[in-house]
């Protein structure tokens, strides 16, 4: 049902923009849990391309609004490269995070090859947070906190301007859905860009059904879908493998509608699957309820009508 049926599974082994450490084995999890059979199974051809590599986490606090920076940076500048490389081979790359600074590399590169193709990009930012702090914004300094304003241009030169041209993408095409935990100051510049946020209290009254068709609204045959997938998207209950969670989350059943939605569209053109902790995981939990999200997102479907 997607467009693209060849995947390359890019592992960015990190936890450099998180405020926890852990989700630099995210990638091997998602391998342990049969990612690359479970895709296969869904008539993917899939090609892992193993990890890419990048500084250590020096573990510091925060300089000027920012916790390790400059590593932020090089990881992003790798991550960017190889899924550049990847799109422009006509390949949809799957990054395996890492924590979510690495959306900054990932969606930069996205915007570049859609500003090549003349494609029209749209993000589905399925999440618990917005990360849309700024340096003033943040209380923590995590990078991870700060990708959708870096893409819209907000953030430090040196990781704004990673895709070749900023802002990297408009606000306009980002689409949050499942989120539940806003920084005050960072809830105002949310408004103050206009960002369309479908929040768990939105799920809530109007359902996950409908929520998505309005998130899936305007897309045509020019459209490449980014989905960035933070696992603490989901509730913590179904997803306890993750550095920041936060009850009250789709449940099982929604993320699955949620997925299926997406993938009926076939548009989907690259993915982001970050924030898997397995150092806080129970028994590869996460990791499994994550690859099953992930069938769906691929065409899997349980529906007995025709
Ligand atoms: N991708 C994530 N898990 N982001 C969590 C961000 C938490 C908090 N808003 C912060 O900026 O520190
Ligand atoms: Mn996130």
């Amino acid at each position: 049902m997607t467009t693209l049926r060849s995947v390359s599974l890019i592992g960015v082994p990190t936890d450099i923009g998180a405020g926890e450490r852990g989700a630099s084995m995210g990638p091997e999890a998602l391998r342990v849990a049969d990612l690359t059979k479970a895709l296969r199974s869904h008539g993917v051809d899939v090609v892992d391309r193993g990890n890419l590599s990048g500084p250590p986490n020096p573990w510091l606090p925060p300089v000027d609004g920012y916790r390790h920076l400059s590593e932020v940076v090089a990881w992003n500048q790798v991550t960017h490269d190889a899924i550049y490389a990847e799109l422009k081979a006509g390949r949809m790359p799957i990054m395996l995070g890492g924590d979510h600074c690495l959306g900054i590399g990932s969606v930069s590169a996205v915007a570049r090859h859609c500003r090549d193709t003349g494609k029209k990009l749209r993000i589905l930012w399925l999440d618990a947070h917005a990360d849309f702090n700024t340096s003033k914004l943040t209380p923590s300094g995590n990078v991870h906190g700060m990708p959708v304003a870096c893409l819209c241009g907000f953030g430090p030169q040196e990781l704004i301007e990673i895709g070749g041209q900023v802002p990297a993408i408009s606000p306009k095409w980002v689409r949050q859905i499942g989120i539940r935990s806003v920084d005050a100051g960072e809830k105002r510049f949310v408004h103050e860009q206009d960002l369309e946020v479908f929040d768990m209290r939105y799920i809530d009254e109007m359902g996950m059904r409908h929520t998505m068709e309005l998130a899936l609204a305007t897309l045509d045959a020019n459209t490449h879908l980014h989905v960035s997938f933070d696992v603490d998207f989901l509730d913590p209950s179904i997803a306890p493998g993750v550095g920041t969670t936060v009850p009250g989350g789709p449940t099982y059943r929604e993320a699955h509608l949620c997925m299926e939605m997406i993938a009926n569209t076939g548009y989907m053109g690259s993915l982001d699957i970050v924030e898997l902790n397995p150092a806080l995981d129970l028994q590869n939990r996460t990791a499994k309820v994550s690859v099953d999200l992930i069938e769906s997102l691929f065409g899997k479907s349980t529906l007995m009508r025709k």
